[in-house]
């Protein structure tokens, strides 16, 4: 694969060469299925980074490894500069309180409301105590969404792109430095979908995150990323911008590009 440019400029303005994530060589095998057979991606601050690629081709256990939930066979995974695998339970602890993560169903809890699930990681995570920042940090990430006047509804009363979007609040509530999305638009109509991908976006200027997308969703794709990569086979096969890899030759990376052009 191509070297890696150093220096690269983002969606979110930022534009910088500090690695924040750094994969080299990773490997990951279960009993005798060789999943990650050679990852390597720098993802440097405030970069969106989509990863693109077919079901079961270990891109949620690429995320695992990053976060330290599964230890790499062999090669090196380095989180704001530190070796994951080499990280104490404390220090795992810690590690996670600066990434936030929005999976597919985005799991608000039902029984609460909207303003108890966003003051959840607050009370829990951040441990704050004073309520008038809770109350300040809720209402400023609502008026972030663009759903103000969601607080005092249940989980139940809201759309799916509108249970998106508190989860995606829940998430950004804490300030984590990075983001790891894993298929965020998937299940929703192709008009919310865009909305999600378009607030992807607009938090990622806003809240200046580093992040990974694992998507399947070209458009999602294109309005998110500063960089996609194209893995198959347990290794990333392309990178490049959105634009550099509409036009690639490589005959499975335009299969990816044939519907969404
Ligand atoms: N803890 C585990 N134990 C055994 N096999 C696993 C484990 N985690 C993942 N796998 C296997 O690794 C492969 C890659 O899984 P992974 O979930 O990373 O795929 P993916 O690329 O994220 O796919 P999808 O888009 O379907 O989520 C799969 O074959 C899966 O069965």
């Amino acid at each position: 694969m191509e070297a890696v440019k150093e220096h690269r400029s983002t969606k979110s303005g930022v534009s910088s060469d500090e690695a924040i994530i750094e994969i080299k060589g990773l490997k990951k095998s279960f009993g005798s299925k060789e999943v990650l057979r050679n990852i390597n991606l720098t993802v440097t601050k405030g970069e969106n980074i989509v990863v693109l690629g077919k079901s079961g081709q270990g891109k949620s256990v690429t995320i695992q490894c990053i976060v330290g939930m599964l230890t790499p066979d062999a090669g090196s995974v380095k989180v704001f500069g530190k070796e994951v695998s080499e990280l104490n339970d404390e220090e795992l602890k810690d590690l996670r309180t600066h990434i936030g993560f929005l999976f597919q169903s985005g799991a608000l809890f039902d029984s609460m409301t909207v303003r108890e699930n966003l003051e959840f990681p607050l009370t829990r995570v951040l441990k704050l105590k004073d309520q008038n920042e809770i109350d300040q940090r809720v209402n400023e990430i609502l008026e972030g969404v663009g759903l103000p006047e969601a607080a005092e509804k249940m989980p139940s009363d809201l759309s799916g792109g509108m249970r998106k979007r508190i989860g995606l609040a829940r998430t950004l509530i804490v300030k984590p430095e990075i983001m790891l999305y894993d298929e965020p638009t998937t299940g929703l109509d192709p008009i919310t979908s865009r909305e999600i991908s378009q607030l992807i976006l607009e938090m990622q200027k806003k809240y200046k995150t580093t992040s990974i997308i694992i998507t399947h969703d070209m458009e999602c794709a294109r309005i998110t990323a500063d960089r996609v990569v194209v893995m198959n086979d347990g290794e990333y096969i392309a990178e490049g911008s959105f634009d550099d890899l509409q036009h690639s030759d490589n005959q499975f990376v335009k299969s990816y590009f044939s519907d969404s052009i």
